[in-house]
């Protein structure tokens, strides 16, 4: 009974005022018409609702973007304690566990006064030249009343950005080499930590090959005018080559922390295609390393001559990798090694930002002729073993010491006898409180690998004379001899 008079009243209501409205127009001059009119409009738009929203989507024009990651890092720390769905994980080999936010989940957060509505969102893509036709489109939405847009843009957003930043570097502090960042790409990426210790000071390789390669990084790093005049994609590709634990991955580090670049470390068998792998790189920061170890074993490189023959791109897929010792590992990775050289060969072109590109082998003379040729690899460096240089530069990082009785003995031992910077690493590790004993213990471990060698060259020796003698290499490089004999 008393809906129905409320519908009385409004239908009454409005008879009343198109009433007044007609009177209004018929009997009052044109002039207060208009002011009514203006008066009318203003209540309206007044009693609007004026909340204004913005999305941030993962792409913009099949490029990352930059916001879009940030916002991800900042609202994953955020949205633990607000949002009422959430999605956890523990990337492997991370020591913390991951929050996200599910799709249409709502989070508020207050920012001077301001209160920002914040949700995530995924729809099913139609078609995209980069990403594939299955590819969602993920973007966040944040609405706020209109009274603050300019505090939003000059304010609100680079708070995100800088506390993403802030997240970032702790997350890489705690888990140090071993974090897996924590995004919606598959947990490809392997964030590796700026403040990794290794350094050109405390890297033990020689001065000439030192000042080399920071020449060249230095070099490259100002010659942005230079690469946009000539067409080409800011990057640059090295390819670090050598036996296990010469300091290959050291290395890397001290490039990141002299350029102060971030490094993202590419685990190529995990990438499942080549639109995967073009969008994992495109998703790279500027002022990037990318890494790629163990080249060899990712994928089978040196197959490319006998696929590449009248084979189209899809057709070119790989679907093998190898472990290290040169075994076929699992089936399943369609990794194309002509999606690799594609990236390789500037497919960063419109990207902007300078990037290092850097492999590592152990085995250089495995990889493909291709891959190897100028342009592709712009440098490539060897690290070998331990020589009398490199020595002194581990003993006065581990012992703090400069000169010892040892060293005319551990430098002649190193012409000879065959050691890593690792071996030695491991040895002198732990022996900064006894000089002599650090010293002593590198002596007779390199006495023992002189007696072993000649040992073993005895035995060719003698076998030799027999015929029944088959030269080998090891994993390390080093040269050994096995008898097959019967
Ligand atoms: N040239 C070097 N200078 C200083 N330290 C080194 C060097 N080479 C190796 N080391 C020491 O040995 C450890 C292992 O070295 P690293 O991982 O850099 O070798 P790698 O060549 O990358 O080995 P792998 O091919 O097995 O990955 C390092 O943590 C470091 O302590």
């Amino acid at each position: 009974m008393e809906i129905l008079l409320d519908w009385k009243s409004i239908g009454s209501l409005l008879a009343t005022l198109m009433f007044i409205r007609t009177a209004l127009r018929d009997f009052l001059p044109p002039e207060a018409n208009l002011v009514l009119q203006r008066f009318f409009k203003t209540i309206l738009t007044y009693l609007q609702p004026k909340t204004i929203s913005m999305s941030i989507e993962e792409y913009d024009d099949s490029y990352s973007n930059d916001l879009y990651d940030s916002v991800r890092t900042y609202l994953g720390s955020k949205c633990f304690f607000s949002a009422k769905d959430l999605k956890v994980s523990k990337p492997k080999n991370s020591k913390e566990f991951a929050f996200t936010m599910n799709t249409d989940q709502a989070f508020e957060d207050v920012f001077k006064g301001c209160r920002i509505n914040w949700s995530f969102h995924i729809e099913k893509k139609t078609s995209d030249e980069y990403s594939g036709s299955d590819d969602d489109k993920k973007y966040f939405k944040l609405c706020f009343h209109n009274d603050y847009k300019e505090l939003i843009r000059s304010e609100y957003l680079p708070h995100v950005v800088k506390e993403a930043e802030v997240i970032k570097f702790k997350n890489r502090e705690r888990n140090l080499f071993t974090n897996r960042s924590v995004d919606d790409h598959g947990r490809l990426w392997s964030s590796v930590p700026f403040n990794h210790p290794s350094t050109f000071d405390t890297i033990a390789i020689s001065p000439v090959l030192k000042a080399e390669i920071k020449g060249d990084l230095e070099k490259f790093i100002s010659r942005r005018d230079y690469y946009t005049r000539v067409g080409r994609a800011w990057k640059r590709g090295y390819l670090l080559y050598g036996p296990p634990g010469t300091g290959k991955t050291s290395l890397i580090a001290s490039i990141a922390n002299f350029l102060e670049f971030d490094i993202y470390d590419l685990e190529l068998s995990s990438v499942s295609d080549n639109s995967q792998l073009r969008k994992l790189l495109i998703s790279t920061t500027n002022k990037s390393v990318i890494v790629v170890e163990d080249i060899d074993c990712s994928v089978d490189l040196s197959d490319r001559k006998k696929k590449d023959m009248n084979t189209d791109d899809d057709e070119l897929k790989l679907n093998v990798k190898k472990d290290k010792k040169g075994s076929y590992l699992s089936m399943g990775n369609s990794v194309s090694l002509s999606g690799v050289l594609n990236f390789i060969d500037g497919l960063w072109s419109s990207c902007g930002g300078e990037r290092l590109i850097i492999f590592t082998t152990n085995h250089k003379e495995k990889l493909d002729a291709a891959l190897l040729r100028p342009g592709r690899m712009d440098k490539h460096i060897n690290l070998s073993f331990c020589d009398y240089y490199s020595f002194r530069i581990l003993a006065r990082n581990y012992l703090l010491v400069e000169e010892h009785e040892t060293m005319k003995q551990v430098e002649e031992l190193l012409r000879v006898v065959k050691v890593t910077p690792a071996d030695v690493a491991e040895i002198l590790m732990g022996c900064d409180e006894d000089i002599d004993m650090g010293m002593r213990n590198v002596v007779r471990e390199m006495k023992k690998r002189l007696v072993v060698t000649k040992e073993k060259k005895k035995v060719v020796k003698n076998f030799e004379d027999e015929g029944v003698i088959q030269e080998e290499k090891l994993e390390n490089g080093e040269e050994i001899v096995e008898s097959h004999g019967s």
